[in-house]
């Protein structure tokens, strides 16, 4: 990964970031990355997913699927146990179909359900507390639709989660394949093992390839922003954030890559939006949203920052010569030059208007490169939580309602339902 922040200076941003308070801005990233060092070393709760590429045992996920024969994986989970399999699925040329089953929309599960072959179907249910009612729901529903179509779904569904939890006792209750979760390994900050790799195993996707990415990124951690691209990205958001550019649009220039700004979106908000700081990320799509949402980050209130990622290199299309008038200008052509150009267009666009955008580039979407985005992103965040001073690895304001919803369900006693009985009604028919 590489990561160029020219046009977050405040020579091209306005506001931007200037050279000195970046380099006195490398000294807290010098500190920050002692503390991040320290928690890898000790394999602390979140920092351990930076030791992910060291830790995680392909032979054992691959071991896990192997007795699994289906040309279609369904993931059942949901946040972090469903968007770096869907990232890794989307991203990657696999030899199965993927689907992730996250929502509990009826129709969307009934209608995904009833359309697939469940006899060439394998379910990987995926919690890391195990009880996680949308997952849970979505696995028996799914268990249900197998045995009304006669399929053996025990022979077909493997489980990743913790040590203990309702489905860490469903899996040992079926003698069910179970992968573990590793300890100290946060949800969103997972994609890189037992609980996004699975996919990839089984799919024929270099699992390998995408550990040996993210360790590359890993060795290229130093204590300077100056050195390291995860590093600048997280420094530089931060930085921008600082100075009012409150959301982040992760805009990937790449079909493959937009399930990608999916998992960024969790990772940035669960993360960093804590005790009052943080960025909004949203989500775009290079060069669709061009035609969209540019309009507001060209012209819109000074806050958002544009992340435009993009592979240098990628399959091509000619676009074929034309004699229409105004046309003859793309003909000999192709659709990359065509994206490429956008991308820098766009780029050029922002910089002209003094809105602040960070080029992110890999040299091709596969398992490598892709590895390294993740880790890359995952260690710009973590660096970002310790300049923030926010507890990176929490998320108390998503289990508030949680509690609230199992409440409601009558799952047990939690105070946070009554909240939804005091709704506050002003209804206007
Ligand atoms: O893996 P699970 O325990 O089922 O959790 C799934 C998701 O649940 C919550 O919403 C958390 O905020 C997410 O960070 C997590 O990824």
């Amino acid at each position: 990964m590489e990561v160029d922040i020219g046009n977050a200076l405040g020579s091209v941003a306005t506001p931007g970031v200037s050279r000195g308070s970046l380099e006195r801005l490398d000294e807290r990233v010098a500190d920050a990355h002692e503390r991040i060092e320290a928690g890898i070393g000790d394999r602390e709760h979140g920092y351990a997913a930076l030791a992910l590429p060291e830790t995680a045992d392909p032979d054992a996920i691959r071991a896990a699927v192997d007795p699994i024969d289906c040309d279609t994986l369904l993931v059942v989970g949901i946040g972090g146990s469903a968007l770096g399999a869907a990232t890794i699925a989307d991203a990657l040329d696999l030899d199965i179909d993927v689907h992730t089953l996250d929502n509990v929309d009826p129709d969307h599960t009934r209608t995904l359900l009833d359309s697939l072959d469940l006899s060439r179907t394998a379910l990987h249910v995926v919690s890391r507390s195990g009880t996680t009612a949308e997952t849970l729901a979505n696995f028996l529903v799914a268990r249900e639709a197998m045995e009304s179509a006669g399929v053996d779904w025990t022979e077909r569904t493997l489980v990743t989660t913790g040590e203990e939890g309702n489905l860490r006792g469903l899996a040992e209750r079926h003698d069910l394949p179970a992968l573990d979760v590793p300890a100290g390994v946060p949800g969103r900050f997972s994609a890189l093992s037992t609980v996004a790799l699975p996919v990839a195993a089984l799919g024929g996707g270099d699992v390998e390839g995408l550990l040996a990415g993210a360790g590359a990124e890993a060795e290229g951690l130093t204590g300077s922003l100056f050195e390291s691209p995860a590093y600048a990205y997280g420094a530089t958001t931060y930085a921008l954030a600082q100075r009012g550019w409150r959301v982040n649009a992760m805009m990937p220039y790449a079909e493959s890559l937009e399930t990608f700004a999916e998992w960024f979106a969790q990772l940035w908000a669960e993360s960093l939006g804590k005790e009052g700081v943080g960025q909004l990320p949203a989500r775009a799509l290079g060069a669709t949203d061009q035609h969209s949402q540019l309009q507001l980050y060209r012209a819109g209130p000074r806050d958002a920052m544009v992340s435009l990622v993009r592979p240098r290199e990628r399959g091509d299309v000619s676009i074929p010569e034309t004699d229409l008038e105004g046309l003859s200008y793309l003909g000999g052509s192709s659709l990359g030059e065509l994206l490429d150009a956008e991308f820098e267009a766009t780029e050029a666009s922002l910089a002209a208007a003094g809105r602040p955008n960070v080029r992110v580039e890999i040299d091709r979407v596969d398992a490598h490169e892709l590895g390294g985005l993740l880790y890359g992103m995952e260690a710009a965040c973590v660096l970002a939580g310790e300049l923030y001073l926010v507890p990176t690895f929490t998320q108390p304001a998503v289990e508030w309602g949680k509690r609230a919803a199992r409440g409601l369900l009558g799952g047990g006693e939690f105070e946070e339902a009554a909240a939804v009985e005091e709704k506050e009604r002003l209804v206007v028919d």
